[in-house]
């Protein structure tokens, strides 16, 4: 039987004595917005833990403040209330963001955000270039991750010159150009038709396993969350809370034909039917 937890629960093992740094630590974190309309509470009382190597998917429904909690993490967005650390250092502090903590993180959003007058290869390949990597070098290691992503014979393209999936792509190659600590996907395969998301899911799993990279991601899709993630965090809205947290144990790397078991679809039912008692 799947074991749920309450989130009230879930970090006291974590944080208690002898653990390791968390690579990310909120606490009671929350983040309202003063709009014309008054003022909306977009998320509140945010505890969660996240060790190195750890997948940890978000789901929840729309507005429930996943994009908002990610979007704090990347240190885009300054939280109302809470700390952040990134490995036990503050990431915000005296409302600016502390810009070593930030160097850690690749980030893939909903849209890719390409540079329209930089090459597919010259897009992948930037922020090694931002980081002094030689041209030769960066070109190499954008070369290996447009393959990676499917992107092989596109290298010379412009953005404008892709579909919107091949777009994700390039800024997926982009975000593991410099082998995140912490890698931060809000919706990354969205705009995916269904098998090359599945690819994409495989490789995202390899990639993070090489890199031991910490992945904090984003999704509507009950069963991605679950084949990818080492816990799923539900949260409701209104304001955005953490709702649950469910360890997912099957051992790595997960083959697809994980989904078609019992013991997988009886996780992706309990999730489910978190979110229709939310109704
Ligand atoms: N810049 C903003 N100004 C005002 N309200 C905002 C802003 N950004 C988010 N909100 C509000 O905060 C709440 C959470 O939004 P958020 O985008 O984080 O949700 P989400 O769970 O990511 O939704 P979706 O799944 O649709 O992407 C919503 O009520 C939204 O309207």
């Amino acid at each position: 039987m799947t074991e749920m937890r309450d989130a009230t629960t879930s970090d006291v093992t974590e944080s208690g004595a002898g653990a390791e740094t968390p690579r990310l630590r909120i606490s009671g974190v929350g983040r309202d917005f003063h709009t014309r309309n008054g003022v909306t509470h977009a998320v509140s009382g945010i505890d969660l833990s996240i060790q190195r190597g750890e997948f940890v998917a978000l789901i929840g429904r729309s507005g429930c403040g996943k994009t908002t909690v990610l979007r704090m993490v990347g240190g885009l967005l300054q939280p109302t209330a809470g700390t952040m650390e990134v490995d036990g250092k503050s990431l915000w502090r005296d409302g600016r963001v502390d810009s070593s903590a930030v160097t850690k993180l690749g980030v893939v959003f909903q849209e890719a955000n390409l540079f329209p007058w930089f090459s597919v290869l010259d897009n992948i390949a930037l922020p090694l270039k931002l980081r002094g990597v030689g041209k030769k070098e960066r070109r190499a290691r954008a070369g290996e991750l447009a393959e990676l992503v499917g992107l092989t014979g596109f290298e010379q393209s412009y953005p404008r010159e892709l579909s919107g999936g091949m777009r994700q792509r390039a800024a997926i190659a982009r975000a593991l150009s410099t082998e995140p600590e912490l890698l931060l996907m809000d919706e990354p395969f969205g705009a995916l038709d269904a098998l090359t998301r599945e690819r994409m899911n495989l490789e995202l799993q390899r990639i993070v396993l090489d890199t031991s990279s910490t992945v904090v991601f984003v999704t509507h899709d009950i069963q991605e969350a679950v084949f990818l993630a080492d816990r799923v965090v539900q949260m409701t809205p209104r304001p955005g809370r953490i709702n649950k947290i469910l360890p997912v144990d099957f051992p790595k790397p997960r083959d697809v034909e994980l989904q078609t078991t019992p013991e997988f679809n009886e996780i992706v039912r309990a999730l489910r039917h978190e979110l229709d008692e939310e109704e």
